[in-house]
C-alpha cells in the first residue's frame, strides 16, 4: 500500500466529476503527523469521497464462490454506501454496512498483525488454547488501538466480518500466519523478507509492515506498555525478541 500514494497523484485532474472510490487495501501510512488510513489518503489526494471494503475474504475461497460476508465501512454518504453494497453482493458474498470508517478499516489492518503472532504459536507448537488466547489478546489490543487513534470507533465494528470474522480466517488460514509459522518453525533466524519471497512467489506480506507502522505509532505516542502483544510482534519481526516472546505477558 506504500504505492498509492503515487497512484493517487498520477490520477489527479483525470476523475470523472462525481467519481467515488472504495478501498479494499488492508495497511497504513504513518506519516510525521501520525497514522493515515488508505482511504483518508485517497480522499486528501482525489478531493473524492472513499468507503472501504474489509472482510474474512482469503481470495482463493471467494474465486471458488465459497460462501463469505464483507462490511462496507462509510462516513457520511449512507446511500453511496449501499450502492456499493449491492455492486459486490452475490448469492455468496453478502455485504452489509456500517456508519464507522475507521474502525472497519483499522479491523482490516491490525488483524494482519495479530496473525503474524497466531502463527509463531502455530509455528511454536504451542496448541489451540494458546492461539485463541493470542487471538483474544490481540481483537482486545484492536479495538483499544483504534479506539484511542479515532475515539469515534464502534465496538460493534469488531463483531462484523471485518473484525472477529477476518480476524479468525487470517489467524487460521492466511499468508501472514503462514511465513510467521515457518519463521518460528526456523527459530527467527531465517528474516521474513526471505521467507516471504520463497513462500508466497512476489506476493508481499501486510503483517510484517503493519507491525512496525503501529510500533513507530506507539512509540511516538507513548502506549507500546498499553500494547504488549502489537509491540512484540514488530520487536520479533525485526529479531530483536525470539519468536517465544509472542506469550511472554503479565495478564491484562
Ligand atoms: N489475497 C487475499 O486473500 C486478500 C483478501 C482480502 C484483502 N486482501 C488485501 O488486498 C491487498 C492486495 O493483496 P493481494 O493478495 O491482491 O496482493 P498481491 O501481492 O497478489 O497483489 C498486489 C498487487 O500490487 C502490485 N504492486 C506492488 N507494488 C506496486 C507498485 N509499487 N506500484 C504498482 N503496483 C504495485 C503488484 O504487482 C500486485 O499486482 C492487500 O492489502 C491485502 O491485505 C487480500
Ligand atoms: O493472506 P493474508 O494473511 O494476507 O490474509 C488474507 C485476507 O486479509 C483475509 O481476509
Amino acid at each position: 500500500m506504500q504505492f498509492v500514494e503515487g497512484i493517487c497523484k498520477k490520477l489527479v485532474g483525470k476523475l470523472r466529476l462525481g467519481a467515488q472510490a472504495i478501498s479494499l487495501i488492508k495497511g497504513m501510512e504513518v506519516k510525521t503527523e501520525g497514522p493515515c488510513m488508505i482511504s483518508k489518503l485517497i480522499t486528501d489526494i482525489l478531493g473524492i469521497n472513499c468507503c472501504v471494503l474489509m472482510g474474512a475474504n482469503i481470495a482463493s475461497e471467494i474465486a471458488v464462490e465459497k460462501f463469505s460476508e464483507a462490511t462496507i465501512g462509510y462516513k457520511k454518504d449512507k446511500e453511496v454506501a449501499i450502492r456499493w453494497a449491492k455492486l459486490f453482493t452475490m448469492p455468496y458474498f453478502l455485504v452489509s454496512i456500517v456508519e464507522d470508517i475507521e474502525g472497519v478499516e483499522l479491523c482490516g489492518t491490525l488483524k494482519n498483525v495479530v496473525a503474524i503472532a497466531a502463527g509463531l504459536v502455530d509455528g511454536l507448537d504451542m496448541g489451540n488454547n494458546t492461539k485463541a488466547a493470542i487471538m483474544r489478546i490481540g481483537l482486545r489490543e484492536m479495538c483499544a488501538f483504534s479506539k484511542l487513534l479515532f475515539p469515534s470507533v464502534r465496538d460493534n465494528t469488531f463483531f462484523e466480518s471485518c473484525g472477529v470474522a477476518d480476524l479468525i480466517t487470517t489467524c487460521l488460514g492466511g499468508r501472514n500466519r503462514r511465513v510467521a509459522e515457518a519463521f518460528a518453525r526456523n527459530g527467527g533466524k531465517r528474516s521474513f523478507d526471505e521467507l516471504e519471497a520463497e513462500m508466497l512467489h512476489g506476493q508481499k506480506l501486510q503483517g510484517v509492515s503493519t507491525a512496525k507502522e503501529v510500533y513507530e505509532v506507539l512509540t511516538y505516542r507513548g502506549w507500546q506498555e498499553l500494547f504488549p502483544l502489537l509491540s512484540t510482534v514488530h520487536e520479533i519481526c525485526i529479531g530483536q525478541l525470539p519468536p517465544t516472546s509472542i506469550v511472554e505477558y503479565r495478564i491484562h
